[in-house]
């Protein structure tokens, strides 16, 4: 029998390297409609039909940011439901990225799944595809990406385990991600729009809203947001051309009746989506009772009850609290760092744990958060520590944190980090500043310099790798075998 530890390690296998990335973006090389051709195939040479995905009863979740958040919520409001009701029977979520586990990314009743399962259906999948390619005379190694893959081993876990109702969040953009192969979701949802994976989806906001509104299916009714008027035209025009009725939602009502964590508009405007998408859904799913009107207690415990780790997250270990998010866009780092502004009290001792290994405009988006807590927000730090994301000192990457996608060579000189450092001195030079090669030696310098303090606020943000890292050695979150 593989155990899952062989699973991870034949996954790892499957991530795009550095160099070939770098080619990509050299060339300038975007996504186009054969990414989702591609995955109609790995579906069909995987034993599944396209359209046995529609048993799947899917909600469909695009964005820039929110997306998981507005997962969870939907997740935690039908599984309240279920608890309360017995309906739906099972629940699928599919989530990305990862903090902790990969197989935080396949849940089901909001567990994620088993270990041996995860083991077991990851290899069914693997060898239904090396079959397929026997049998075609293709070459077995040649395999779907990562994203691809866990995206095809989704649709198999759920459907053999029978979920009636699953949630998936789009991976990148939305037209042609992997999960947008789904011909008939219950419904689509947008989420805030704005700049990101610009190399992939376009410099403007009305390109990327095109990319996402790439999910709306013809007769299935689409939510979003308030968005820039910009994204509205696009999506609008969107809808129309595909025939769906989209409504753009205001703040729902029932949000008054609820607690709000983070108490923030962007997260009001994340549950009431969710409310939205829960409402539509449960009328595909025969379940007309599901809405804040009719059952109350289900909605205000589903969402207060909501648990999605690593973003606005707050920690006391005994002596310091650590704040988590793993906000790696500009608008989402400016509602992090107002996020940490709120809960920092004066005179407290303060230390900044940022890293962003891969984004190209990580430069800026550190000038943007610098801006934002020591011009808007007032906030002073003691330290500064720029880490990389490799996980312990010893023994490298913990293996569910494996990163093949950013440059070793950069990694070990600490380039990025380097660079960071001298970006954060050029506007403030309050802090001593430190840049560290991993997250364990980031963590052991933190309890030593917050050892005599009174009170000590840790911000840990940037990348959703460094907050999960951080999380998992704090936690010490279990490994499989000795990674
Ligand atoms: N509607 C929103 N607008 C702006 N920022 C948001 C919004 N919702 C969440 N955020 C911020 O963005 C961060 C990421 O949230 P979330 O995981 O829900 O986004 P995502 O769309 O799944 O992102 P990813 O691209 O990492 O998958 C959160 O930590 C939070 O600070
Ligand atoms: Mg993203
Ligand atoms: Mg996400």
């Amino acid at each position: 029998m593989k155990s899952y530890r062989d699973a991870i390690v034949c996954l790892n296998s499957l991530q795009t390297p550095f160099e070939v990335l770098e080619e990509r973006r050299r060339i300038g090389k975007k996504m186009d409609a054969s990414a989702l051709t591609e995955m109609q195939s790995w579906v069909e040479r995987s034993g599944l039909k396209i359209p046995d995905l529609d048993k799947l009863n899917i909600i469909h979740v695009a964005g820039t940011k929110g997306k998981g958040t507005t997962c969870a919520f939907m997740d935690s409001i039908l599984n309240q439901h279920r608890r309360e009701h017995s309906v739906p029977k099972k629940i699928g979520l599919y989530t990305s990225p990862h903090l902790i586990s990969v197989r935080d990314r396949i849940r089901i009743n909001s567990e994620p799944i088993r270990e041996d399962l995860f083991a077991r259906y990851f290899f069914e999948v693997w060898d239904a595809l090396e079959a397929s390619a026997a049998q075609e005379g293709r070459d077995p190694r040649v395999k779907p990406v990562y994203f691809r893959f866990l995206t095809l081993m989704s649709w198999h876990v759920f459907l053999k385990e029978g979920v009636d109702a699953a949630i998936y969040e789009v991976g990148v953009g939305g037209a042609w991600d992997s999960t947008n192969v789904v011909e008939k979701p219950v419904v689509t949802g947008i989420t805030t729009l704005g700049i990101d994976h610009v190399a992939v989806l376009g410099d403007t906001l009305a390109k990327i809203s095109w990319h996402k509104a790439g999910i709306f299916k013809k007769g299935v009714p689409a939510f979003s947001v308030s968005q820039a008027q910009e994204a509205v035209d696009v999506l609008e025009e969107r809808a129309a051309e595909i025939g769906v009725n989209l409504h753009f939602i205001d703040v729902d009502p029932f949000i008054s009746k609820v607690e709000v964590t983070p108490n923030a508009e962007y997260q009001r405007g994340n549950i009431s989506l969710a409310i939205a998408l829960v409402v539509e859904a449960g009328k595909k799913l025969g379940l007309p009772g599901l809405h804040p009107d009719k059952c109350p207690e289900v909605f205000k415990d589903g969402i207060e009850n909501t648990v999605w780790r690593g973003r606005c997250e707050t920690k006391f270990d005994g002596r310091r609290k650590w704040h988590l998010d793993g906000a790696h866009t500009v608008d989402s780092l400016k509602v992090a760092a107002q996020w940490f502004a709120r809960q920092s009290k004066e005179g407290t001792f303060r230390i900044l744990l940022f890293n962003q290994q891969s984004r190209p405009e990580a430069d800026d988006l550190l000038r943007r958060l610098q801006l934002e807590l020591i011009n808007d927000c007032g906030l002073r730090f003691d330290h500064v520590i720029f880490s990389t994301n490799v996980t312990r000192k010893s023994t490298g990457y913990r293996i569910e944190f494996e990163n093949r996608n950013t440059s070793t060579q950069a990694v070990k000189e600490l380039a990025v980090q380097k660079r960071f450092a001298e970006v954060w001195a050029e506007s403030d030079q309050m802090p001593i500043i430190h840049t560290l090669p991993t997250i364990q030696d980031a963590i052991e310098l933190i309890e030593e310099l917050s050892e005599e303090q009174e009170a000590t606020d840790v911000f840990v943000t940037g990348s959703i790798h460094l907050v999960g890292g951080i999380l998992a050695l704090l936690e010490g979150a279990a490994s499989p075998a000795t990674s």
